[in-house]
């Protein structure tokens, strides 16, 4: 057995606290752009099938905390990192990662639903097909299937597949980017506020979907929503001026938080 499967197996044998697993960890981390700092030694555990929100005011550093955990932050030539950030143990920045590999385990749905400009069933299929992931067309199909009724779309979408995805509403395109994700199986799902462009409706039914998806999935979720923190997620960390203010069960955090500045932002002196 090498060092970092035996990593892997402490890792997921060590509980948290709330008698968890941890999936991902980060030690540490920091994040420079050129010479701006944007986050100062972030060190958070992200459970296993819970949903862990990053909470905090405009540019203190959640999206970019969120994208260190699927080495999202490499595409930007200025930014550099620092720390140590591990899923199952591994270090994720180590040389031997596949970071495209990487990308289909800790996958992400961003702000805006962006669907590929072909049909629902191309959307979905794309990521199974360039990893590989089927033999033959009835398991892409079986895959694609299933992967919407994750998504909680295939009801609505399964008469019209061969239709473009960029036709469907905006919740069902970013529920079409929900399922796009789950197709290649990911361990963990990172959602750069997932609903801010979509209605109260579409929220609704995105966040339901999050509860569900909790049970095969870690989520962690960047919400500038108080109210989305409380109902979506069973841990909250606050993010201010690129420091991890405090973090823990979410019911604590928005009862009684510990440190003056998040009860500051919860009760919406600031931010
Ligand atoms: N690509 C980039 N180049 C330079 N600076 C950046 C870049 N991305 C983010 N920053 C800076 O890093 C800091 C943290 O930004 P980040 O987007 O992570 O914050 P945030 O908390 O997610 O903000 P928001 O809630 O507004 O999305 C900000 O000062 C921002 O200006």
């Amino acid at each position: 057995m090498n060092m970092l499967t035996e990593a892997a197996i402490e890792n997921r044998l060590s509980p948290m606290s709330n008698e968890r697993a941890v999936k991902m960890q980060g030690r540490d981390v920091t994040v420079h752009y050129g010479e701006k700092q944007a986050l100062f030694g972030i060190s958070l555990d992200i459970p296993e099938n819970q949903v862990t929100a990053l909470i905090g005011p405009s540019g203190c550093g959640k999206s970019t905390f969120l994208r260190c955990l699927n080495r999202m932050n490499d595409t930007i030539d200025v930014a550099r990192i620092g720390g140590k950030i591990t899923l199952d143990g591994q270090d994720i920045y180590d040389k031997a990662i596949d970071v495209v590999e990487l990308r289909a385990r800790v996958g992400m749905v961003f702000q805006k639903p962006n669907p590929f400009p072909k049909s629902i069933y191309e959307n979905v299929a794309y990521g199974p097909r360039i990893h590989g992931l089927t033999r033959n067309k009835t398991e892409l199909d079986g895959i694609v299937e299933e992967s919407l009724k994750k998504a909680a779309l295939w009801n609505e979408v399964k008469d019209r597949l061969h239709e473009s995805g960029t036709g469907l509403s905006g919740g069902q395109q970013q529920r079409l980017c929900i399922a796009r994700t789950i197709a290649v199986s990911p361990e963990v799902i990172l959602m750069d506020e997932p609903c801010s462009a979509l209605d109260p409706i579409a929220t609704a039914k995105v966040e339901e979907l999050m509860d569900e998806l909790k049970q095969n999935y870690t989520i962690v979720i960047v919400t500038h929503s108080m109210q989305q923190a409380a109902r979506v997620s069973q841990r909250t960390a606050f993010f201010h001026l690129g420091v991890l203010v405090e973090e823990g069960p979410t019911d604590t955090i928005f009862t009684s938080p510990h440190d003056k500045r998040t009860q500051d932002y919860i009760t919406g002196r600031f931010g």
